[in-house]
């Protein structure tokens, strides 16, 4: 059928093309980009840089610490560039469905059982799983399955409620309240109705988040009972964010790929599921919703954990478990100088997967203003920093917490390290010692490499400076 059998060939050129375009370590340029006048995708600038290889830093400009975006990996996927690419000829699974009208890749789903059990992050044995468009897609598939309003369930008397523990990420009840459905309501914190629940007339839908996004604990579920389901949403556990005491052996998990391997864009998640008439509800919900995830998505993600697995994960969780901790190692020694700020407090614990014991390494930095005048902790941030986190207020928190992200790129924590430092430094006793200290805040900005040329070269090269913390 096919005219030559090295019919990749033209791909390939083109994507090795688009991957020599240098943008200085600052910015990338894609082969979906826009064309510039050479007729060559331009390079997109981290944020904070310009011009036409992003080589130009914006001075003053804001730091943006708000979204959980995990481009923290991306220099690990320029390193693995050979067995991560794949081809994707105009013919792959063209139609609806799998053999057999499956959704689901089976090949897919045996390497994320693969994945936990090498891992040891979650039981998967006898369990349904379940895919879709990433952790969100998942969450409201899974609270319309718990919750009391099914054909054939007799009918309850009120909604079921949502409720999860301060401080909780935010999308729980943006998610619930935006869809406004007649069988489920946000309810709020846990704490809250742990002394005033009402057994009798409420089912309950508990979300743990574990570790917890913001402030990167491990959780339990706070509710018990026979009127308490449970959703453990299990982002981040993984071994880049906590140690891993155990395999988690919950009714519901939830998982993402977006801080999994950092791909958030293929919107790529799944649900371990132990009851099957629960299963069957989440899938009605992807059937009706969207009819599964794209053969694409599915293609991609099956390369990734493919790359992933080979030597059994050591390299990607030993490259995001490093970045991590070091990052949080350095946050926490400028706010150690800081009578204004402070951050979390976070364990050393056991990690069965890397056999050790283990310091912390949390996707998020929840800072907390102790100033009885800094109320508003966003405000003074934004403000005397320049830097944008999420106001402590959208996590069911006191406005005197915010959140800061610690996922994004290098240049992201880079520019936030360095204004953190100016904005600690600026305190009264702090402004004593600093007096006849050398260490200019613009040596933390990372420009001293701009004669590296190749841009994979910089930023892998960037990202494992000075990592000196075993996993
Ligand atoms: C706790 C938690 N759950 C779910 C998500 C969403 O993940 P996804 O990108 O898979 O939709 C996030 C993303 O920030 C998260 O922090």
């Amino acid at each position: 059928e096919l005219e030559r059998s090295n019919w990749t060939k033209t791909a390939a050129v083109e994507a090795e093309a688009v991957a020599s375009i240098s943008c200085s370590g600052h910015g990338r340029a894609f082969l979906d980009g826009l064309l510039g006048v050479d007729g060559k995708p331009v390079c997109e600038c981290n944020s904070c840089f310009k011009g036409p290889d992003c080589s130009d830093p914006i001075p003053n400009c804001e730091v943006d610490a708000d979204s959980g975006d995990p481009m923290f990996l991306e220099p690990f996927w320029l390193k693995h560039a050979a067995s991560s690419s794949l081809v994707l000829p105009g013919w792959h699974r063209m139609s609806y469905e799998f053999e057999g009208g499956s959704l689901i890749s089976e090949e897919l789903k045996n390497h994320i059982r693969r994945l936990h059990s090498v891992v040891g992050n979650a039981n998967t044995d006898g369990r349904f799983i379940i895919f879709g468009a990433g952790a969100t897609q998942l969450l409201n598939a899974a609270v319309h399955a718990l919750s009391s309003d099914h054909d054939g369930d007799a009918p309850s008397s009120s909604p079921s409620r949502v409720v999860a523990s301060i401080p909780y990420y935010p999308v729980y009840r943006e998610q619930t309240e935006f869809f406004k459905s007649e069988a489920y309501r946000f309810h709020g914190d846990t704490m809250s109705m742990k002394n005033e629940m009402d057994y009798l007339s409420s089912n309950y839908i508990e979300l743990v988040t574990s570790p917890n996004n913001p402030d990167g604990q491990l959780k339990k579920a706070v509710l018990g009972g026979a009127s308490v389901k449970t959703i453990h949403d299990l982002a981040y556990y993984w071994p880049h964010f906590t140690a891993i005491p155990a395999p988690a052996d919950e009714d519901l998990m939830i998982f993402t790929v977006s801080k999994l391997t950092g791909h958030a864009g293929s919107r790529f998640g799944w649900a371990i599921v132990k009851d099957e008439a629960i299963y069957q509800r989440m899938s009605t919900y992807m059937s009706l919703s969207t009819y599964g995830v794209p053969r694409e998505t599915q293609l991609r993600v099956l390369k990734l954990l493919k790359a992933v697995l080979e030597g059994e994960g050591k390299e990607m969780f030993e490259f995001g478990y490093k970045t991590m901790a070091n990052r949080w190692r350095k946050l926490r020694k400028i706010f150690s100088a800081s009578r204004r700020f402070s951050l979390q407090d976070l364990d050393h614990q056991y990690c069965s997967f890397s056999k050790k014991i283990r310091g912390p390494s949390p996707a998020f930095a929840w800072m907390k203003c102790e100033r009885e005048e800094d109320k508003e902790c966003f405000q003074v941030v934004k403000s005397t920093a320049n830097v944008s986190g999420r106001h402590g207020s959208l996590f069911g928190s006191e406005s005197r917490y915010v959140r800061l992200s610690l996922v994004k790129s290098q240049d992201d924590f880079n520019l936030l390290l360095e204004r953190m430092e100016a904005l600690v430094q600026q305190e009264p006793h702090n402004k004593k010692i600093q007096q006849g200290n050398e260490r200019n805040a613009s040596m933390t900005f990372g420009f001293g490499h701009h004669f590296l040329q190749h841009p994979d070269l910089v930023s892998y090269i960037n990202s494992y400076k000075s990592m000196d913390e075993d996993m």
